[in-house]
């Protein structure tokens, strides 16, 4: 192994929102397969990594206090993981600056599993190819793939299967943040009890989608976005359907659960009308914390090009 640096390096990271979500049968395996389309937004989480006597794992941020600063750690696994591949007994600190709600349906933990896999391989100078950290990467989480990735990209299997979807343009958001979090697994389990006996197809992408995204139509866009799992978000909080119906009265073209929520997204017309909902929906005291962002954006990236140093 080759050290190229000993000043930290530091990896930037997006969070996601399905814009479609179509959850199939429950499997033997306890998972459920998917049909997603992921589409990466620009509110970033950060990961420095450097040189240390020991492995730690540190959280400054949004929803600090939520984040595990033991072994499950998702960026702590993801840099040991690395480091194993690697063949090293060297370790890390991790420094997370988190900015993804913690628990909000937006994968900021597989987020930041991402960024750590791209900060400690730059750090390390590994030599893995994008398809060695991708393996990686599906191997710490269904969504840390897509956190690699960014963009828009269409998922299979539990969404680890990737294949990009053509956009035009950029498309603007403002998501109603909740500080009371939902377990995903939670989730799922109440989608199986709101589906009780009922036969559910294979989940399949719906063309319609496929169709607004790649024409930039965001009016089709807002009227095709779908989620599976929105039903079973707002039965176990139902605010989350007071803050639907408020952000769609209040200009918003469209609104979906973000994947197993709380979150809440809603697609705008434009800018303008972004920020008019984001100041609509602080005033209503419906939601903890109202953000706007844009979307596709990069994935995991490097903050500082390591041959400048
Ligand atoms: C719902 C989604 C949509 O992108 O994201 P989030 O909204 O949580 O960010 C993902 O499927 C979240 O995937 P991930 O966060 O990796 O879930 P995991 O920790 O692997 O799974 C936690 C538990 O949720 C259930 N689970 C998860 C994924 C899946 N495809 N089927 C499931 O039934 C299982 O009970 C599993 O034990
Ligand atoms: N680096 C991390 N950032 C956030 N959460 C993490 C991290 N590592 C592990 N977790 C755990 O993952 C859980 C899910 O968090 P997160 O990925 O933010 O939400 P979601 O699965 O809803 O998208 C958290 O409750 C937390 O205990």
């Amino acid at each position: 192994m080759e050290v190229t640096s000993t000043a930290p390096v530091t990896a930037r990271v997006p969070a996601k929102v399905n814009l479609e979500l179509r959850v199939g049968p429950l499997e033997d395996d306890g998972f459920h397969s998917l049909s997603t389309v992921f589409h990466a937004v620009d509110i970033h989480d950060e990961v420095s990594v450097r040189a240390a006597d020991q492995w730690s794992v540190t959280t400054t941020g949004v929803g600090e206090d939520l984040v595990p600063d033991d072994d499950t750690n998702l960026a702590l696994r993801a840099a040991r993981l690395l480091a194993t591949r690697v063949g090293t007994d060297d370790c890390l600190a991790i420094e997370v600056v988190k900015r993804i709600p913690v628990a909000g349906g937006m994968a900021g933990g597989s987020a930041d599993a991402a960024a750590a896999l791209v900060a400690v391989d730059a750090f390390w100078a590994t030599g893995f190819s994008p398809r060695e950290l991708q393996d990686m990467a599906a191997r710490l989480g269904s969504d840390v793939p897509f956190a690699l990735e960014g963009g828009t990209a269409l998922g299979s299997g539990r969404g680890e299967h990737l294949v990009p979807v053509l956009t035009r343009g950029t498309f603007n958001w403002v998501f109603a943040l909740h500080h009371e979090g939902l377990s995903t697994p939670a989730v799922y389990a109440e989608c199986d009890r709101l589906r009780g006996n009922r036969a559910v197809p294979e989940p399949a992408p719906n063309a319609a989608l496929m169709a607004a995204l790649r024409a930039g139509d965001v009016d089709a866009l807002a009227a095709n976005l779908y989620n599976d799992l929105q039903d079973a978000a707002c039965t176990l909080m139902p605010r989350l359907t007071e803050t639907m119906t408020t952000g769609l009265a209040s200009g918003a073209l469209g609104a979906i659960v973000s994947g197993s929520g709380p979150t809440v997204a809603f697609l705008c017309a434009d800018r303008t009308s972004a920020l008019d909902l984001m100041v609509t929906l602080s005033a209503s005291n419906i939601c903890d914390e109202v953000v706007s962002a844009s979307g596709p954006v990069h994935g995991a990236h490097l903050m500082h090009d390591l041959r400048r140093r």
